[in-house]
């Protein structure tokens, strides 16, 4: 007999493209699962159960056991560092990281300061560049440190790239392609593999359809 799963869910930016891949593999979900105010919801056709959480608190719950799998941003997985399985690309919630800062920014000095909400991601990104900079911690409007002299460049998610247009800045340096992932708890994948192997395989199948179908809609050919 299965045993049941339970799936750290991200609110916010993720949810809907999340709830849409496993709705592909076959997992039926209440019709009022994007909409409703609860917590914890359960699949209706299958052992499974979904906490919604913050987007940056999905790796904790994974890596501490309060969920078997999750999913998650690159880069919130990047910033965290938790000890879980990263086991799948889901293709979904593309964006990338990037440096940007004032078109006519100072060349970068020892005095650089960055402003992001990944300090940890920041921090390791100079570092191997070989720069030495002072990262600031913001929560939110990353885009504001530079315009009021707050730090002399940011880090921080571009997706279609108007907030930067809006505010007069531009992008310097790519830093790192974004998906969402499938992470796994490692006692959890010892203890439930064959149903978590089997999610995995679903999943699998779904993201690879979803890939050859914008293939075939963008009319680019790729090797399989
Ligand atoms: N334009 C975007 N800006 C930020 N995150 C994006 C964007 N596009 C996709 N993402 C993905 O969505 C995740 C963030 O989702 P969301 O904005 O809902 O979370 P959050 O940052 O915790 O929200 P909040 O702004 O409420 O703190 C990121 O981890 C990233 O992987
Ligand atoms: O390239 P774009 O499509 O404009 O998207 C990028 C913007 O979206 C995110 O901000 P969010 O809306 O999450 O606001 P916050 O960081 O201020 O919470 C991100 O931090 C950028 O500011």
């Amino acid at each position: 007999m299965a045993q049941e799963l339970t799936v750290a869910m991200p609110k916010g930016r993720i949810f809907q493209d999340a709830a849409k891949l496993l709705r592909q593999a076959g997992i039926q979900l209440p019709a009022d699962f994007e909409n409703s105010r609860k917590l914890i919801i359960s699949a209706e056709n299958c052992s499974m159960k979904f906490i919604l959480a913050k987007p940056v608190d999905v790796p904790t719950y994974v890596e501490y056991g309060g969920a078997d799998i999750g999913i998650a941003g690159k880069d919130v997985l990047m910033e965290a560092e938790s000890d879980v399985y990263e086991v799948l690309d889901l293709g979904i919630s593309a964006c990338h990281l990037a440096v940007a800062g004032l078109p006519d920014a100072a060349k970068r000095s020892s005095a650089y300061k960055v402003a992001t909400k990944y300090p940890k991601t920041a921090a390791r990104y100079f570092r191997e560049q070989g720069e030495q900079v002072e990262v600031i911690t913001l929560n939110g409007s990353i885009e504001l440190a530079p315009l009021i002299g707050l730090a002399d460049c940011i880090v921080d998610i571009v997706s279609t790239g108007r907030t930067l247009k809006e505010n007069g800045l531009v992008e310097k340096e790519k830093i790192s392609d974004i998906t969402s992932r499938l992470i796994v708890n490692p006692v959890s994948y010892r203890l439930k593999k064959a149903d978590i192997d089997q999610l995995i395989g679903k999943l699998t199948e779904v993201v690879k359809e979803n890939l050859n179908g914008m293939d075939q809609k963008s009319g680019v050919e790729v090797l399989k």
